[in-house]
């Protein structure tokens, strides 16, 4: 690992203290929006605005659909930090750059984490909208060391060895599945496994049978990296996938995926995460425990 490519304590330090010196909101839940999904943040009460140029030791996001501003303000009573875009491997962040936000969330006092993305599904049994609670996820570039964990260990943000065998929250899942009955759209949210890869291409159709073989329900190049370090410093972690496309995996069929469409439908949903999410952080305990107050 190259010197450039790492962060320290210092930096995460410097970030930290100068948001507090900037806004009055001290977050308790931290929320990740992925491709076409920032309208999570226009539900946010007084809130308070950053764009990631004006935040020091924060990337630039270079993706179309990632608005790349830090919002501060409360959902349903309790106090949150949406981040509107997030950074990506592909766009040539190194990895703890493009988890930087999640250590920096653990300073301001974060607890938990909610990740969305937009993924393409292999799952046959699936259809574009749906939404997906991820239950586990497959970090294909970790195989090879890719991985924000890798370089020496901070032991003040956790352990060497991390266990990841319950890095999605079980009570969350659980009390989102519910929130999902209460809505009426439980016909349209699945339970699956979202994996990881590198991008910025789509699959081809070998490596979509390839997933599809290995029991991946949906796959984007995001959210593993953000949800490693959140486990490591003892945040728990919330994810949902919006299915925006299916993923290619028969030589004959014509149908091509790309970024306009994966935003057309995150647009056609993101009213409905937004109320998926809303309710979850109203019902959710902030204090880290169980999930009612
Ligand atoms: O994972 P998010 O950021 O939601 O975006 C997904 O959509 C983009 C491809 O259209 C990729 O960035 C992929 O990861
Ligand atoms: N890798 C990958 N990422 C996506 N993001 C949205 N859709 C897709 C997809 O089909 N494949």
């Amino acid at each position: 690992m190259h010197k450039k490519d790492m962060v320290s304590y210092g930096d995460y330090q410097r970030t930290a203290e100068w948001i507090l010196s900037h806004t009055k909101h001290q977050p308790k839940v931290a929320i990740i929006c992925g491709s076409g999904l920032g309208l999570l943040a226009d539900g946010l009460q007084n809130p308070d605005s950053f764009p990631y140029s004006d935040i020091p030791g924060f990337p630039e996001s270079t993706v179309p659909g990632h608005a790349g501003r830090l919002v501060f303000g409360e959902l349903k009573g309790k106090t949150c930090v949406c981040m509107q875009g997030r950074f990506h491997m592909y766009e040539g962040h190194p990895l703890c750059k493009v988890t930087f936000p999640v250590r920096v969330f653990k300073l301001l006092g974060v607890e938990t984490l909610i990740v969305t993305n937009a993924a393409g599904s292999l799952a046959d049994s699936y259809n574009t909208g749906d939404i997906m609670i991820i239950r586990d996820h497959i970090n294909i570039p970790g195989f090879s060391s890719i991985s924000p964990l890798c370089g020496p260990n901070d032991e003040r943000f956790g352990p060497r060895f991390p266990a990841m065998s319950s890095a999605y929250d079980k009570d969350l899942y659980r009390l989102a599945l519910e929130i999902c009955k209460s809505l009426g759209i439980s016909h349209f949210v699945r339970e699956g496994v979202y994996c990881m890869v590198g991008g910025p291409n789509f699959e081809t159709i070998a490596e979509a049978r390839l997933l599809h073989k290995l029991g991946v329900d949906a796959v984007g190049m995001s959210t593993a990296p953000e949800v490693l370090v959140a486990n490591h410093c003892g945040m728990r972690v919330f994810g949902l996938s919006l299915i925006t496309n299916r993923v290619v995996k028969d030589y004959e069929d014509k149908e091509a995926v790309n970024h306009e469409g994966v935003l057309g439908v995150s647009n056609m949903r993101s009213q409905t995460l937004q109320m998926l999410v809303t309710e979850l952080v109203g019902l959710m305990d902030v204090n880290n425990n169980n999930s009612s107050e």
